[in-house]
């Protein structure tokens, strides 16, 4: 049983799957405290109901795009190894956003890692990801990108993603940023653009 806050089929937004269609599984519960975060609503996790993994994997399946990406709320305060397990077996791929912040689990054919510095992750997570994408709310945090850089294997793509309320201001110095030092890429919210979930 895992807390759902919410389910949807729409398109990843976000990093290096951006513009690819999938189901997205929300589950509810984080005490990172990200105090930009775009969904406090998820931070309670007695706010959503418990669900059975099977029923999550049996309407994952209904839809066409065959790849599932399990967010939140941080998804890895719960053990994610039969959740995964169920949706592989099916064909479904699997993508993770997570803060690093709890234990890895789960079997995963994408781990996107965003740390935050209300929580740091965990230093073993790092060399496990796929994608670093790292919110830039300030000047610091770029500095806050190049520390977790190091810790990332040698193929992780690097991203670096404007916080929404401060796109305006921020996202010319992450351009100017890209340009000097091109092993980073932008990533940008593109759903909030699209007007789509
Ligand atoms: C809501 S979080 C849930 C997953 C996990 N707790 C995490 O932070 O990675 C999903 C993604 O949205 C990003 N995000 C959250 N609020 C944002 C904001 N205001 N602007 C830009 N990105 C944001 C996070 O950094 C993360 O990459
Ligand atoms: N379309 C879309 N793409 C996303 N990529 C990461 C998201 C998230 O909230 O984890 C997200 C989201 O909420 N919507
Ligand atoms: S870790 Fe993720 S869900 Fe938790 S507060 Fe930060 S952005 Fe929001
Ligand atoms: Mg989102």
């Amino acid at each position: 049983m895992l807390p759902l806050m919410e389910e949807f089929y729409t398109i990843q937004g976000e990093g290096y799957n951006s513009g690819k269609a999938a189901y997205f599984i929300r589950l509810g519960g984080c005490d990172v405290g990200c105090h930009w975060c775009d969904v406090k609503e998820s931070w309670d996790a007695d706010m959503h109901p418990l669900t059975a993994t099977q029923t999550i994997v049996e309407h994952a399946d209904q839809f066409p795009g065959k790849a599932v990406v399990v967010t939140g709320g941080e998804p890895l305060l719960y053990n994610l190894d039969e959740l995964t397990k169920q949706l592989k077996a099916r064909g479904i791929a699997t993508f993770i956003e997570t803060s690093g912040a709890y234990p890895l689990s789960g079997f995963w054919d994408w781990i996107c890692l965003s740390p935050k510095k209300f929580k740091a992750p965990r230093k073993d997570i790092a060399p496990f990801a796929n994608e670093l994408k790292v919110i830039v709310f300030n000047k610091s945090d770029f500095a806050w990108a190049e520390e977790h850089a190091k810790l990332v294997s040698s193929d992780c793509k690097l991203y670096l993603q404007p916080e929404w309320s401060k796109a305006a201001e921020m996202t010319p110095l992450i351009i100017d940023y890209v340009m000097n030092n091109p092993k980073w890429e932008i990533s940008l919210q593109t759903h909030k653009f699209l007007n789509i979930p």
